[in-house]
């Protein structure tokens, strides 16, 4: 059967743009041995392995197999060694002592994010304070920091730890931390000088997320002001394999500096024909791996989000099932933001012997991780974006096409451990139209965290020295909302923060949620609020199952609340709060034990802040009206009034919508008014999470938005 691949012939540097390499330093790979033999090149995906690989094919690693074992102290010494970036230590530790500012390209695989924070730390920039490396996202940052415990042969959390939101795992020992940027974010509010640290790598650079490109504005004043007053200087390093370093580098004024060398090469495949199903496109692509690529060649699949991976993962296994099928004999995982965090990690183990892996992921495992085992990625070429408009003040989710830069690091999923192959559902011609670099965060998000966080530190977003400039639209849309929750007085010369705002900021949580803690003990419901904001920054707390449907619906109808979603939830938590033997409790109800006991772990940090703040702790007892009155003081731009067609249309955005199969209230009873945690706009648009409310009660809580807003109030 003729395959319907064909071999690119494109570099994925030249992708980037023309004017990639202008203003680099190369640091030629320094190979064992001791000269620079000159030979290091970048790797051209057509299948031709690069001159590194030689040497790797000397140490024997081309032919390395994750073992199901820990590889041994001596084995990670080899591959450490193998590691391209590990030849221009010594040239790269020269540099940073030369300079405070410097941005690093190298390509996907090369050592970056584990080896560069362990060169810094056996040269000891760990003793005058912490080495912090951000990662965009939690899975990176914790299994990285595991990766990196291990390569030191310490314990986590020792001299290697990691911190992600709610969660820390360090000790005072703790020299080298792998974080969140939205948690370095944090931090610098407590200390805009960032004296806990003496060198700062923001990884992954090229993702551009909100906390990121707020980070880069944060460590270069942090550096100027250390200078002014005379302090340990703060180093910064900046990396990607896949960045603008054109314009990183005017932004930061320095140079950028090319690491050469790939570990093993990735061979890229291009679909010869356009696709009109990628999800066809790419089950047929993995029939054609599992019939012709060894069992222990594992795959990563791409695809957009939680039910089509599920959906997929269903038909995969199905197939399996089918004992004459030729997909038997793979173990499939699922790998998306909303899975429990124990569920994430499960793909990070190898598989069974003689079975095939096969990750389905969206782009949470597009840059950064390394899932062992992986020679193959199918690359179906799009994403979920979320995209916020401040028109409307809504998100809204779109399946679109994915960028270059992605694409590329995609590909770089394969060929971490051995040689590998990327398969693209797309043609070469219709990857030339993708657009260059994803649209920085920070251009289509909701700014209202981000404007009073750096208010906080002293910062108005609208003179903050930004990459690039969020639209003048969405910092008025965040302005104006953070003054309609009293978080901030916008009045001229310039806005600033009141001392509501700072408390808000004291939560890691959305301003709209530290609102409703706020507020809480005024309408005696604190203990509940605690309850409801935890569980609502957790994942979802609910089981699904597709064999036990019906089981599940009937053990979550238990807990139902006449009163909608969030009681609903509540009465969930309450019960689970009460139980002893959590895990059986967990199971029989069909609830996630994990989240549960996270929202748990949460509720216990809300707690400790509110106290902090002196808020009064009490309780609404069975009046739960009191916390469906506190809802609306942070959510009051989530109501949504029932049409005639039994659509909804929310008072603010003007959007119809229905309620969300999850909702305890589809399908049955549909309240005049409701208030909503969530939109989502998509093909079909949904409000999740949503409780009924009685119009009287908007004068009465929030009498400024009950003038402004369009609902019709009998008296
Ligand atoms: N958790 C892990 N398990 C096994 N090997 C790993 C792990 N993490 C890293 N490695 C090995 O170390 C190599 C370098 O990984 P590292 O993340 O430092 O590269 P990088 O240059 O930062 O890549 P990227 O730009 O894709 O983030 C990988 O190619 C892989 O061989």
């Amino acid at each position: 059967m003729e395959s319907k691949y064909t071999l690119p012939s494109k570099s994925p540097l030249k992708t980037i743009g023309p004017n990639i390499r202008n203003g680099i330093i190369p640091l030629k790979r320094k190979l064992p041995g001791g000269e620079n033999n000159g030979n290091a090149k970048i790797l051209k995906p057509n299948g031709v392995a690069a001159p590194a690989l030689a040497t790797n094919k000397a140490n024997g690693h081309q032919q390395h197999q994750p073992s199901p074992s820990k590889p041994s102290k001596m084995q990670l010494e080899q591959q450490r060694q193998a590691l391209p970036v590990t030849g221009c230590k010594k040239r790269l530790l020269e540099e940073i002592h030369k300079t405070d500012t410097l941005l690093i390209m190298g390509e996907t695989g090369s050592g970056k994010t584990t080896q560069i924070p362990q060169f810094l730390l056996e040269a000891g920039f760990g003793k005058k304070g912490m080495i912090a490396v951000t990662q965009p996202r939690r899975v990176s940052a914790i299994t990285i920091a595991k990766r990196v415990a291990q390569e030191q042969q310490c314990q986590l959390g020792e001299l290697v730890g990691y911190t992600v939101r709610f969660e820390d795992c360090t000790t005072p020992k703790t020299r080298l931390r792998f974080m969140t940027d939205g948690f370095l974010l944090r931090d610098s509010l407590a200390d805009s000088l960032l004296r806990n640290y003496s060198v700062i790598m923001l990884d992954e650079a090229h993702e551009r997320t909100v906390s990121t490109d707020v980070l880069f504005g944060v460590v270069k004043m942090a550096q100027r002001k250390r200078k002014l007053l005379n302090l340990d200087p703060l180093k910064v390093i900046v990396t990607s394999a896949t960045m603008d370093i054109d314009h990183f580098g005017q932004y930061f004024g320095v140079k950028g500096m090319y690491l050469e060398g790939r570990t093993h090469p990735v061979r890229v495949m291009h679909a010869k024909e356009s696709q009109s199903d990628y999800l066809h496109a790419t089950l047929v692509t993995l029939f054609e791996i599992h019939r012709n690529t060894p069992s222990n060649h594992d795959v990563l699949i791409f695809l957009t989000g939680q039910e089509e991976i599920e959906a997929m993962a269903q038909q995969i296994r199905q197939i399996a099932k089918t004992n004459l099928s030729s997909i038997a004999g793979v173990r499939v995982f699922p790998l998306y933001a909303q899975l429990p965090q124990n569920k994430q990690l499960e793909c990070f183990l190898p598989a069974p012997p003689n079975a095939r892996k096969i990750v389905l992921a969206t782009n949470i495992a597009e840059t950064s991780v390394t899932i062992p085992g992986i020679r193959c990625v199918i690359d179906a070429g799009f994403v979920k974006r979320r995209i916020y408009s401040p028109a409307t003040g809504l998100d809204i989710l779109r399946v679109v096409r994915i960028s270059q830069a992605q694409a590329w690091q995609r590909c770089g999923r394969a060929g971490r451990d051995a040689p590998g192959t990327c398969y693209r559902t797309y043609t070469e011609q219709e990857m030339k139209s993708f657009e260059k670099m994803p649209t920085p965060e920070i251009l289509r998000s909701n700014l209202c965290s981000t404007v009073l966080q750096l208010l906080a530190l002293g910062f108005d977003c609208k003179r903050f020295e930004f990459l690039d400039k969020p639209p003048a639209e969405a910092l008025d849309a965040a302005y104006k909302k953070l003054e309609s929750l009293g978080a901030i007085q916008n009045v001229a010369p310039k806005p600033t923060i009141t001392v509501l705002g700072r408390k808000m900021n004291r939560f890691p949580i959305d301003p709209q949620y530290s609102k409703l803690l706020l507020t809480a003990s005024q309408f005696g419901c604190m203990e509940e609020m605690l309850s409801l904001v935890a569980v609502l920054s957790s994942e979802n707390i609910y089981v699904s199952s597709v064999e036990k449907r019906e089981q599940a619906a009937l053990a979550h109808a238990k807990f139902h609340s006449k009163h909608g979603d969030h009681l609903t939830l509540l009465n969930v938590f309450s019960a689970f709060l009460k139980t002893e033997k959590i895990k059986l409790w967990c199971h029989d109800n069909f609830l996630n034990t994990r989240n549960l006991s996270y929202a748990r772990d949460v509720r216990k940090q809300l707690l400790d802040i509110a106290e902090h703040l002196n808020l009064p702790i009490n309780s609404c007892g069975d009046n739960f009206d009191q916390v469906r009155k506190c809802l609306l003081m942070g959510l009051f731009d989530n109501i949504a009034e029932l049409q005639r067609d039994n659509f909804y249309l929310t008072i603010t955005g003007r959007q119809r919508a229905k309620i969300h199969p999850s909702s305890v209230f589809h399908g049955k009873y549909r309240p005049e008014y409701i208030l909503f945690s969530e939109i989502v706009l998509t093909e079909k648009n949904f409000l999740r999470q949503v409780t009924e409310i009685s119009p009287e009660w908007v004068a009465e809580v929030v009498p400024n938005f009950a003038h402004l807003s369009r609902i019709k109030v009998s008296t």
